[in-house]
């Protein structure tokens, strides 16, 4: 038995961690067992890579191999395994996020983040990915009125505009795991929306 692999996507502030909880308790509420983690992060090793991606400068592509390391002992430790249970696993972030960020955000060639997703996972993609998009000044304000802000969300517009412009390219490419959900409506709204893809899924 295998389990479902749900991501959630984009731009800092789009509203996506506000709805790990909702899809966690809907599925729950029809028996699947679920598996809630993040990227970077998700184990000891890779909590410790994030802080360090989160708040230390670096060159762009020794922040491109970090995420990938921090991914490959995620999918190791926690993903496969947990798949393999039969178990939904829900991660805020993964690879999508390599593609916007340090391809469309930071400029490095798509095909080195190909290269990189190829070597560590050449076969795992996620059931679903839902990218919650909103304009930047709408995912800046949401930003701006909750946090210290760390050092991605402290790049400037256009390194967003940037990063939203991959997301939506990323969804059209894919369009079999990718649902564009309009971040901008209220959250009610948006739990509609994602029970009715859900339940598809199910
Ligand atoms: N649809 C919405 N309408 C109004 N406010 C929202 C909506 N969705 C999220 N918010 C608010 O916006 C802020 C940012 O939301 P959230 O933390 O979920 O964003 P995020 O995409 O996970 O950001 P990050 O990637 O930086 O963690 C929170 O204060 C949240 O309550
Ligand atoms: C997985 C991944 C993440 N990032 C960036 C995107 C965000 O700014 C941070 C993570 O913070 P969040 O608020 O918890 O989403 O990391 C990235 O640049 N590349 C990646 O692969």
């Amino acid at each position: 038995m295998q389990g479902k692999f749900i991501t959630f996507e984009g731009i800092d502030g789009a509203g996506k961690s506000t709805h790990i909880g909702f899809v966690t308790d809907f599925l729950a509420s029809r028996g699947k067992q679920i598996v809630s983690s993040r990227e970077p992060g998700g184990t000891p090793l890779g909590e410790k890579l994030r802080d360090l991606l989160l708040h230390e400068k670096m060159h762009l592509e020794t922040e491109a191999l970090l995420m990938f390391a921090s991914r490959r002992e995620h999918i190791a430790q926690v993903i496969a395994p947990n798949l393999a249970a039969g178990k939904w696993v829900l991660s805020d972030r993964f690879t999508d996020a390599s593609f916007a960020y340090q391809s469309g955000g930071r400029g490095l060639p798509r095909a080195k983040m190909e290269a990189l997703e190829a070597w560590v996972h050449p076969e795992l993609q996620p059931d679903l990915t839902l990218l919650f998009d909103v304009p930047l000044e709408v995912a800046r304000q949401r930003l701006d009125a909750t946090r210290t802000l760390d050092k991605f969300e402290r790049e400037q517009a256009d390194f967003f505009a940037k990063c939203r412009a991959e997301y939506l390219r990323r969804a059209e490419q894919f369009p079999e795991r990718f649902v564009v959900v309009d971040s901008t409506r209220s959250i009610a709204d948006i739990q509609a929306s994602l029970a009715q893809v859900l339940e598809k899924l199910l």
